[in-house]
């Protein structure tokens, strides 16, 4: 399949334009920074795919925090997820601090369990999760719930807002989905 934008557009219905997008960061912003307000926690970005949220979020947050970021990939640039790589971990203390991790899609949950469970084993003090978009289905690791979510997607492959098909259109400003 090519990845021209135009092909990507053609192939896929748009679930949330630009301001609607950030409109949910927005919203997402107010309450983390209600609840981490005075704590300095650690904001830490999953790359590649949180950039985009996560440089938004923090600029509307209003409260000081430390960033840092992991990159841990179960896609390896494709649609289909398989084993977890850690291409880098964090190198902010986390012992004895509290965490936001921050991503683009919380599916089914494997990414995010990874990088919370880390970061308890780590020693933070608590570890809270803002999840750009939220897939809907019944197959998310058991227990894995995100605090802080924008939107959610229905069951299918979505992209735009930081998320890649096939590391094409990570750029494009709103979420589309691949159409069945
Ligand atoms: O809930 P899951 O099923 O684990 O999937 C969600 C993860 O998949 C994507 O990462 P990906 O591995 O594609 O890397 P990327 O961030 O570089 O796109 C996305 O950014 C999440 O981190
Ligand atoms: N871009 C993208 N990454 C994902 N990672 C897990 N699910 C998805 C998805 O639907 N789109």
């Amino acid at each position: 399949m090519k990845h021209t934008f135009e092909q990507l557009l053609a192939a896929s219905d748009c679930l949330y334009d630009r301001d609607a997008v950030e409109q949910a960061i927005d919203r997402m912003a107010e309450k983390i920074r209600k609840d981490f307000d005075g704590q300095f926690p650690v904001f830490l970005t999953l790359m590649n795919g949180g950039m985009f949220f996560g440089a938004r979020l923090a600029l509307q947050l209003g409260i000081d925090v430390e960033f840092d970021y992991v990159h841990a990939t179960r896609y390896h640039g494709t649609t289909t997820g398989s084993g977890l790589a850690w291409l880098r971990r964090p190198g902010a203390v986390i012992e004895g601090r509290p965490v936001l991790l921050v991503d683009d899609i919380l599916d089914e949950g494997h990414t995010l369990k990874a990088v919370r469970d880390w970061c308890e084993d780590q020693g933070a003090t608590k570890v809270k999760i803002a999840a750009m978009t939220v897939k809907q289905h019944d197959r998310c690791v058991p227990g894995l719930i995100a605090d802080y979510i924008g939107l959610t997607v229905p069951d299918r492959y979505v992209f735009g807002y930081g998320m890649d098909v096939n590391e094409h259109a990570r750029n494009l400003p709103g979420i589309y989905a691949m159409k069945d």
